[in-house]
C-alpha cells in the first residue's frame, strides 16, 4: 500500500500543499515547529479518521480559517482510490472514493499505517489505558468488527454505568432491564477479548525473533494480555462468557455501591516480559526503545498477514535515537516493502544507505522544498 499523492488545505500551519511521493523512503527535514510532524498527522488522520495527538478535530484547522481539508490518492496491489477527509462547521466528512461515509467506522482502515513517535516509549511503563488504545488502534484499523464490536461494547458500559449510578441505591432497581444490559456487554466484552488475545499472541511470536536481532541476541521479549482481575481465567476462552456472568452476579453489591462496571476489557492490560523478567520495572530506557521498536515491526508484519499488504511507516523523529545498529536492522527489515516517511532535524545523525535513493523534503514554516528544486 502507497500514498502516491498528499493535499492539505488549511490544515494545521500548511495553507495550501500538494506533494507526489516516490515509492520507498520520504525523509521530512527542517527545524523544530515549522510542520514535519504536521504532515505525519495528516497522513495518520486518513488511516484513522483522528489525530495522534489530539481529540480537538478544530486544532486540526489552520488559524483564523473555518475549515481545513487533507486528501490522497492511495495505490494498492488491485486498485487506486482517493481518500479525503475534512473537517468545518458541518463537522468530520470522510470520503472514500469522492463518496461520503455515513459512518466514520466505514472509512477507518482503508490506508493502514503504523507510526513510532516518541510518545510510544510511554507503552512499556505508562498507564494501562495507552497500551489499551494501541490494541485498539491497531485491531480498529485492521477488523471493522472489532472496531464495532468496541464501539458497541463502549455505549452499553456507558449505559450500565448510568444505570449504576443513577439506580444502583434505590430499591426499584429493574433487575431484568439489568440483566439484559449485562448480557449485551458481556457478549460484546467476550469479542473483543478474544480478538485481543489472538492479537497479543502474534505479536508475541512475530516480535520475538526480531528482538532478538535488535539486541544482539540478549534479550528474549514476549508479550501478554492479561485480565484485571484473577477472578477471569482466559486460558478458558470457551467458558469466559459463563466466568463473566458469574463474576458479574458476585460484584452485584459492590457495583451498585460503586456505581461503575469494575471489570471487563475496558480495563484489562498487557505486559511485556525480558527475559522473563517484567520491563514495566525493569527495562532501561534503551531496552524500551527497542522493545517498542520491535513491536512496529512486529505490527507491520501481522498488518501484511492480515491484510496482504504491508502499510506505510511513519517514523516521527524516534530514528536519530537509534543507534547505527538497530537504524540499520529496521531499515533493511522495511526495505523495498514498506513506504516510509521519517521526519528528522537533522539528516546528519542518519546512518543510512537507503539515503541515496530517499525523497528529501525540506520542510520550513509550513513550505515544502524538494531536493533538487
Ligand atoms: N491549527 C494550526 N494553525 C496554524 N499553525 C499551527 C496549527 N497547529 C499547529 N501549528 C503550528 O505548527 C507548528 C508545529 O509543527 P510540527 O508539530 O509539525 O513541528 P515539527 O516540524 O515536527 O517540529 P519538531 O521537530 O519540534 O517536532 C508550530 O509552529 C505550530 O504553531
Amino acid at each position: 500500500m502507497k500514498v502516491k499523492q498528499l493535499q492539505l488545505k488549511n490544515y494545521r500551519n500548511y495553507e495550501l500543499l500538494d506533494l507526489t511521493f516516490n515509492d520507498g523512503l520520504t525523509i521530512l527535514t527542517g527545524e523544530n515547529a515549522q510542520g514535519k510532524t504536521n504532515l505525519l498527522e495528516a497522513i495518520f488522520l486518513l488511516s484513522m479518521a483522528k489525530s495522534h495527538r489530539t481529540n480537538h478535530d478544530n486544532e486540526l484547522i489552520r488559524w483564523g480559517e473555518s475549515y481545513a481539508q487533507v486528501e490522497a490518492m492511495i495505490e494498492t496491489k488491485n486498485y487506486d482510490f482517493p481518500l479525503s477527509l475534512s473537517f468545518g462547521p458541518k463537522g468530520k466528512i470522510a470520503k472514500v472514493n469522492h463518496i461520503e461515509q455515513a459512518k466514520l467506522s466505514h472509512f477507518i482502515g482503508k490506508l493502514n499505517v503504523v507510526l513510532f513517535a516518541p510518545e510510544d516509549l510511554q507503552l512499556i511503563k505508562g498507564s494501562p489505558s495507552l497500551r489499551r488504545k494501541f490494541l485498539d488502534s491497531e485491531l480498529g484499523q485492521s477488523h471493522p468488527v472489532y472496531l464495532q464490536a468496541l464501539l458497541d461494547y463502549n455505549r452499553i458500559l456507558k449505559q450500565r454505568n448510568r444505570y449504576l449510578k443513577e439506580n444502583g441505591y434505590k430499591k426499584q432497581f429493574d433487575q431484568v432491564y439489568f440483566d439484559v444490559i449485562t448480557d449485551q456487554l458481556i457478549e460484546k466484552a467476550v469479542e473483543i477479548i478474544t480478538y485481543r488475545i489472538e492479537f497479543v499472541e502474534a505479536l508475541d511470536e512475530l516480535a520475538r525473533p526480531i528482538h532478538k536481532s535488535l539486541s544482539n541476541q540478549r534479550d528474549i521479549l514476549s508479550l501478554e494480555y492479561k485480565s484485571s482481575t484473577s477472578k477471569l481465567d482466559y486460558e478458558q476462552l470457551d467458558t469466559l462468557d459463563q466466568q463473566f456472568h458469574r463474576l458479574y452476579e458476585n460484584s452485584l453489591e459492590r457495583e451498585k455501591e460503586r456505581g461503575v462496571t469494575a471489570y471487563g476489557p475496558h480495563r484489562d492490560d498487557f505486559y511485556f516480559a525480558l527475559n522473563e523478567k517484567d520491563a514495566q520495572n525493569f527495562a532501561s530506557q534503551g531496552q524500551q526503545r527497542t522493545i517498542v521498536l520491535s513491536l512496529k515491526l512486529a505490527e507491520i508484519e501481522w498488518l501484511n498477514n492480515r491484510i496482504g499488504e504491508y502499510p506505510i511507516l511513519l517514523l516521527d523523529d524516534v530514528l536519530s535515537e537509534l543507534d547505527d545498529n538497530r537504524q540499520h536492522i529496521l531499515m533493511s527489515q522495511i526495505e523495498g516493502k514498506v513506504q516510509t516517511f521519517l521526519t528528522t532535524a537533522t539528516i546528519k545523525g542518519l546512518n543510512l544507505t537507503q539515503l541515496e535513493h530517499a525523497q528529501i523534503l525540506y520542510v520550513e514554516d509550513g513550505q515544502i522544498t524538494e531536493e533538487g528544486e
